[in-house]
């Protein structure tokens, strides 16, 4: 083993997210990182030397000199890589967040390697994703503590889960985090249609979605109490809630993560 801890096998927007999250909060070092990629861009290869990680194209190397591997390849690009994972050793453990992949697939897949499955989202790039943890049985308990801590180090929460609920994991927290900004980009365009600036009309969406997450998680209210609590008889907000829900607007996201699980499901 050299001096390289972590090994990440696609060093694309998950991959990153996760390691530069890390490296940032002060749990890792890059020059502990070790990135396999066909590194088809300039750029892609130099956002991860920034961050003092070795690029490698090579994933045969990235494999034999990982501790902990990082698997954030796509879920179709797993095909390309079970070659060299097969080739993984007992005393290694691959971290996988690629959706919809079972422990079962994953052991199949990785020779000897010990196997946890992770869901969260790309906001533990600045320590505020939604992480859910998943190991197998046969995880040193170190090894599990180590990757725990580096993943609380980037995460707003981290939870230990059941493999069942990880396809609605990923809808809720991997997928969700891009409907919310959906949801922040239709609220500015109704900023701007309502003769705002675009600029001043993000910043202050952008401040409402997060001073409304932050109310929910200080206070421990329901969202519908502190949605009742803004809701003043015969005035704008009661105008604006009716025009959402003739819109379907809470059908639609509910709509939105269950088919974000079931293309989960049908990805595995
Ligand atoms: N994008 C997201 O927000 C989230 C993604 N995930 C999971 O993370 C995984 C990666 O997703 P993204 O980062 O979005 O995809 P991406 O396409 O940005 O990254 C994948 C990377 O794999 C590289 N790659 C392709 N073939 C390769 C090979 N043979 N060996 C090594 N690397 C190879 C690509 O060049 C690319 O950089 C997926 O399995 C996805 O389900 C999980 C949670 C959130
Ligand atoms: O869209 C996807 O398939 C990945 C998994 C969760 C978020 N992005």
């Amino acid at each position: 083993m050299s001096e390289y801890q972590w090994g990440v096998l696609g060093g694309g927007q998950m991959g990153y997210a996760i390691i530069a999250g890390a490296i940032n909060a002060g749990v890792l070092e890059g020059k502990n990182v070790i990135v396999g990629d066909p590194f088809r861009t300039k750029e892609k290869r130099e956002k991860w030397l920034k961050l003092g990680a070795t690029c490698l194209t090579k994933n045969e190397e990235v494999i034999t000199q990982s501790k902990y591997l990082l698997l954030s390849v796509k879920p179709q690009m797993m095909k390309e890589v079970k070659d060299v994972l097969a080739n993984m050793k007992s005393d290694q453990t691959v971290v996988s967040v690629v959706a919809g992949c079972s422990i079962e697939k994953l052991n199949e897949t990785c020779g000897h390697a010990k196997v946890v499955r992770v869901m969260l989202n790309q906001a533990c790039l600045i320590g505020h994703g939604a992480a859910v943890l998943c190991p197998d049985k046969d995880v040193p308990k170190c090894d599990f503590e180590m990757i725990e801590e580096m993943f609380k180090a980037t995460n707003g929460t981290v939870d230990i889960v059941l493999e069942r609920s990880m396809d609605a994991f990923t809808a809720l927290s991997g997928s969700g985090i891009a409907f919310v900004y959906q949801f922040l980009e239709a609220l500015s365009d109704g900023g701007v249609h309502a003769g705002l600036s675009r600029e001043l009309s993000k910043k202050v969406a952008v401040q409402t979605v997060l001073g409304a997450a932050k109310m929910c998680e200080e206070t421990g209210k329901h969202p519908g109490e502190l949605k009742d609590n803004v809701t003043s008889p015969s005035g704008t907000t009661i105008a604006g809630i009716r025009a959402l829900e003739k819109a379907g607007f809470r059908s639609a996201a509910i709509e939105a993560v269950i088919a974000a699980t079931e293309r989960c499901k049908e990805l595995s």
